[in-house]
């Protein structure tokens, strides 16, 4: 049985704009397990992308995390904080939100990583691809290296080592078993001739490849989890397929779970477990993909699945479906079903805010006929259409 590894309890995170308060994740509940690929998908501008940051702790002023808990399962934390603050740890777990911006930032690259549609933004364009990447890993290495925590699980990096590297700045001093390592990975994700790509710039790489490269520098920290943010959007689509690829292949071989964040629903088909369909902030409905593809509820995910052509094709995009996302200004959100304005099953109840029902298994979803479901078992009302058909 596969453990969770990350429990997301009532996650909402604002933007204080001047136009006002962006309700851009609100009250999001989901688990992500070990070694799992757990798909996020829906329109522009939903919170896909503020839910990853929010995990990563990569959410800046003017956003804030203002409620729920974020809890991840790492015995070695949980055991070095259970005495200081017992609030925060529940078994090998630790609530991601009460630990200190220090601590929180030290998991960043360790236990979370982030890749991005934009391989060359998150590269140095002044730096070996082979020099960033040893970077990452040096810097891991070091932080478990350090004496003054208890975790020294590296015995090739010594102590001189150590040492030196903190009285020098931090490009200077990289050990050259941190550098194999940065070869390796970039043969890992399937690199040819690393040694010699090492020694290249970000510029001499193929956007194909610097995204592989991208993928290395993630890895570097041996993450517990890899949030993929439209990885494969920006390459064509073969490319797109080879990284797909990577990304099964490392999930498989290791036990790295993937937040894999995308607007495409045959890529959600074609590799995820589970999944989370977002709409206007909210996980409207989530599940495991038969539960979510094939018993879908809300008429939202039912837009959406029926708005591709080809679940098959990896590279089938969304078509819009009419009308607009709603705006996430707090004031002008109201308490009502975000989807009503635009929804084909729309009834009276619906400008009221649904609440979350649970299904069978781990179905849960956000609209009322999840209830007309379950009362009068009967199928849900007809008028309107079915936007699946
Ligand atoms: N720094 C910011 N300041 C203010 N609002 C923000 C900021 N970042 C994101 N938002 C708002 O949060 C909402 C969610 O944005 P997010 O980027 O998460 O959407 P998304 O689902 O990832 O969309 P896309 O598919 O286009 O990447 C949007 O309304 C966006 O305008
Ligand atoms: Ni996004």
């Amino acid at each position: 049985m596969t453990r969770d590894l990350i429990r997301v309890n009532g996650l909402s995170t604002r933007f204080f704009t001047q136009e006002g308060q962006v309700n851009a994740v609100e009250d999001v509940s989901l688990t992500i397990r070990e070694g799992e690929l757990y798909g996020i998908v829906g329109e522009s501008g939903s919170g896909k992308s503020v839910l990853g940051l929010s995990i990563i702790d990569l959410i800046g002023s003017p956003g804030q995390i203002t409620n729920g808990e974020i809890w991840y399962r790492n015995a070695e934390i949980a055991d070095a904080i259970r005495s200081q603050r017992p609030s925060a740890v529940d078994d090998d777990f630790v609530e991601l939100t009460s630990l200190s911006p220090e601590t929180r930032q030290s998991l960043r690259g360790k236990s979370f990583s982030m890749i991005f549609q934009d391989p060359m933004a998150s590269m140095n364009p002044s730096l070996t691809v082979g020099t960033q990447i040893a970077e990452g890993v040096e810097a891991q290495r070091r932080a478990r290296a350090n004496p003054m925590t208890t975790t020294s699980k590296t015995n090739r990096y010594g102590m001189k080592d150590y040492f030196t590297s903190l009285f020098l700045p931090r490009n200077d001093y990289i050990q050259p078993e941190s550098r194999e390592r940065a070869v390796e990975l970039l043969d890992q994700v399937g690199i040819p001739d690393p040694a010699e790509r090492a020694q290249e710039y970000p510029h001499q790489f193929s956007g194909g490849m610097l995204q592989r490269a991208m993928i290395a520098q993630a890895l570097a920290g041996e993450p517990d989890l890899l949030i993929a943010d439209e990885p494969t959007t920006s390459l064509d689509v073969t490319i797109q397929a080879q990284i797909i690829e990577l990304l099964e292949e490392l999930q498989r071989e290791t036990d790295l779970s993937i937040m894999m964040i995308t607007h495409n629903l045959g890529l959600i088909a074609h590799m995820c477990d589970r999944l989370g369909v977002m709409y206007a902030g909210e996980i409207v409905e989530r599940g495991t993909l038969p539960e979510v593809f094939d018993e879908t509820v809300h008429p939202y995910t039912k837009g959406l699945l029926g708005s591709v052509p080809n679940l098959d094709e990896i590279n089938s995009r969304l078509q819009p479906i009419e009308g607009n996302v709603p705006s996430l200004i707090d004031s002008e959100m109201g308490d009502r079903c975000y989807f009503v304005d635009r929804c084909p099953a729309a009834m009276d109840i619906c400008h009221e805010h649904p609440p979350e029902y649970d299904l069978e298994g781990e179905h849960t979803v956000q609209c009322y006929l999840a209830n007309e479901r379950s009362t009068d078992d009967e199928k849900v009302p007809a008028s309107g259409g079915d936007v699946n058909e």
